[in-house]
C-alpha cells in the first residue's frame, strides 16, 4: 500500500500571537476538512492552544517543537508530553538539529523524550541528520545509524506507527543549500534499511520519512517524489501560507 505524504511546518522561534493565528487560519482554510496530504504546523509553545483553535474543523494538526521526558516535576521551562497533548497537539518534534547541536541534546536524552512522548499518546517526528563535515568525511551513514540505533532503542514496535522520521542534513537547514534528490533518496533508503534491521519489514515499509532542509516551492516536487521520501519538514517556507501551501500541493 502506498504511503501517504506528510508535510509539516516548523515555525521555530518565529511569529507573534496574531501572526501565528492568521498563518494557521490561512493554512487551515486552504487545506479544508479533508486532505490527501497530511499537514501539520508546529508553532512556538505559547501559541499552541491558539493555533489548535485556529485549525479546528480542518485536517491540519498541530505539533510542539519539544517536550520533556518526565510527566511533571521541578523542570523550569519544560513541557511534559501530557501538557503538549492537553494544548491540542497530535505531534511533537524530537531531536531537531537546532536542539542537538545548539542545545547539546544527546542521543540518550532524545531516546528518553521519544519514548515518553509515544507512551503519552503523542505522535513523534524524530529528526536526524549529519553535519557538513560528517558528510564530507563520508560519515553520513554511520551518523544516521548511531542517531537511529540509540535514539529509537527500546521503542515498542507497536508504537512505531506513531513515529515519523525527518531526515534533515544539517548543512541544508536554513542555508538555501538543498540536498539533491539523489542524496535525499540515498539517505532515506539507508534509514528505511536501518528500520528493517531494528523493527522488521512491515514497520519499515509503513514508516513515513520526511526530508527537511531548504525545501521551497520550486524544489519540492522532485524531492518529494523520490521513492523513499514521504513528505517534508519545512522551516523558513512554512512561515508564509502561500509557500507552505505550494509545498503541500507539490506533495499531492
Ligand atoms: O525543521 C525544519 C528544518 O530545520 C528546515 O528548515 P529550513 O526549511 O528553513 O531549511
Amino acid at each position: 500500500m502506498a504511503r501517504p505524504k506528510f508535510v509539516a511546518g516548523n515555525w521555530k522561534m518565529y511569529t507573534d500571537l496574531a501572526g501565528a493565528k492568521s498563518l494557521a487560519a490561512a493554512v487551515a482554510k486552504e487545506v479544508g476538512s479533508s486532505s490527501k496530504v497530511q499537514v501539520a504546523v508546529c508553532p512556538p509553545a505559547p501559541w499552541l492552544t491558539a493555533v489548535a483553535d485556529a485549525v479546528k474543523g480542518s485536517a491540519v494538526v498541530v505539533g510542539a517543537q519539544n517536550c520533556h521526558f518526565e510527566k511533571e516535576g521541578a523542570f523550569t521551562g519544560e513541557l511534559a508530553p501530557q501538557m503538549v497533548l492537553g494544548a491540542g497537539c497530535k505531534y511533537v518534534l524530537i531531536g531537531h538539529s537546532e536542539r542537538r547541536h545548539g542545545l547539546g541534546e544527546t542521543d540518550d536524552l532524545l531516546n528518553k523524550k521519544a519514548r515518553a512522548a509515544l507512551a503519552a499518546g503523542l505522535h513523534v517526528i524524530f529528526c536526524i541528520g549529519e553535519l557538513l563535515a560528517e558528510r564530507e568525511s563520508n560519515h553520513t551513514e554511520s551518523v544516521l545509524d548511531r542517531q537511529i540505533s540509540f535514539g529509537l532503542a527500546d521503542v515498542p514496535p507497536e508504537q512505531m506507527a506513531n513515529l515519523v522520521i525527518a531526515y534533515e542534513p544539517v548543512w541544508a537547514i536554513g542555508t538555501g543549500k538543498v540536498a539533491t534528490p539523489e542524496q535525499a533518496q540515498a539517505a532515506h533508503a539507508f534509514v528505511r534499511g536501518k528500520i528493517v534491521e531494528m523493527f522488521g519489514e512491515k514497520v519499515a515499509s509503513e514508516l513515513l520519512i520526511q526530508y527537511g532542509g531548504s525545501v521551497k516551492p520550486d524544489n519540492a516536487v522532485t524531492i518529494l517524489h523520490q521513492p523513499d521520501v514521504d513528505g517534508a519538514l519545512v522551516g523558513g517556507a512554512s512561515l508564509k501560507a502561500d509557500s507552505f501551501l505550494a509545498i503541500v500541493k507539490a506533495a499531492g
